[in-house]
């Protein structure tokens, strides 16, 4: 199985190192338009191999999309991060047109690909790759959910001081400091609600840090986050090339789904070898219906602010 990934940054460089290290594909190409730069982080990942212990095959490109040719997937990570103090929101201007060229260019080599989406702002970028390509609505999935709700596991382990794996929590909505729901409700410790052990108050202080996760590690680091950016979308891409069918909340087209049309956003998905099999409708109560009302409106601000981008 062949994965190319666009952007071969700090989140394309850890996804690839991931997906080699654990095996998920046999393929990776990395390609950058930087001259030599995806070349280089190829040949320092493929030198892991023998002290990992893995056997994928790496390579890098200087922006020549035919050596993308036949992916199973393409993960598209070029466009520019933000800086502390800065939304997601912030980085439509330079990175729509990047996406929309990328998209096009992946296209022309690999006809049957799945894109996964992971540029900012991401609904938005996702959004833009389905309306510009046209390709079907479950060949085109934005990777947000799985990070938003891998960090919502970290805090609520974080309060509980147990293991972050024996913890089921799930983050829907868009992918935004203030669009992002954590659905504390539904939050589980080895199947026992976890109302059981946590207040309300500390609930919603895990769900609080959770949703400005991302600008957290942003303040920190000078730009944003790419380690468990970089796991989060290999975790994907395993449950697309392996055909694992997780439900994994990502931002895919809705088109009637919880009540929104004409958008892309954040929702529990069954992810396979197909892209999104299925979108799970699960029954929110009329708090968590008043947020992802809101939510989807504000995404679909973003979305209509392509039409003066890319003119
Ligand atoms: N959806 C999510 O959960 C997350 C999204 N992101 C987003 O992912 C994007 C990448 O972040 P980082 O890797 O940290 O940035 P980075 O700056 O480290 O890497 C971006 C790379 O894209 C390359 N690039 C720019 N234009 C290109 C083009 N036309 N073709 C090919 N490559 C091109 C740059 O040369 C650079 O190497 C940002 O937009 C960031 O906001 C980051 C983390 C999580
Ligand atoms: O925070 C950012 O800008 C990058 C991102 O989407 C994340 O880490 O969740």
């Amino acid at each position: 199985m062949k994965v190319t990934i666009v952007g071969a940054g700090n989140v394309g460089a850890t996804c690839a190192d991931v997906i080699s290290y654990r095996g998920i594909a046999s393929e990776v190409v990395l390609l950058d338009i930087k001259e030599g730069f995806a070349e280089g982080k190829a040949l320092d990942i493929m030198q892991c191999a023998t002290n990992t212990g893995f056997n994928t095959h790496v390579s890098g490109v200087t922006n020549d999309y035919s050596k993308t040719a036949g992916s199973d997937v393409v993960v598209i990570t070029s466009g520019i991060p933000r800086k502390p103090g800065m939304t997601r929101e912030e980085l439509i201007g330079i990175n729509a047109g990047i996406v929309k060229t990328v998209a096009e260019n992946v296209l022309k080599y690999s006809p049957d690909t799945i894109i996964v989406m992971v540029s900012n702002p991401m609904d938005t970028m996702t959004y833009l790759a389905l309306k510009s390509t046209g390709l079907p609505k479950n060949r085109i999935i934005g990777m947000g959910g799985a990070l938003d709700s891998s960090r919502f596991r970290t805090y609520l382990s974080l309060a509980l001081d147990k293991p972050a794996n024996d913890i089921s929590a799930m983050v829907i909505g868009g992918h935004g400091d203030t669009t992002m729901i954590p659905l504390t409700r539904l939050v589980s410790y080895n199947g026992i609600p976890v109302t059981e052990f946590l207040s309300e108050d500390v609930l919603q202080k895990v769900a609080a840090d959770t949703m400005v996760g991302g600008a957290t590690l942003t303040g920190l680091l000078g730009t944003s986050a790419w380690y468990a950016p970089g796991a989060s979308v290999a975790f994907l891409v395993d449950s697309i090339l392996n055909d694992q069918k997780k439900m994994i909340a990502c931002s895919v087209y809705v088109d009637g789904e919880y009540g929104q049309k004409d958008i892309c956003i954040g929702v529990p998905c069954i992810i396979g070898k197909n892209g999104v099999e299925q979108i799970l409708e699960i029954h929110l109560n009329e708090a968590e219906k008043t947020l992802f009302s809101k939510s989807a409106d504000a995404v679909r601000g973003m979305n209509d602010a392509l039409k003066s981008i890319l003119v």
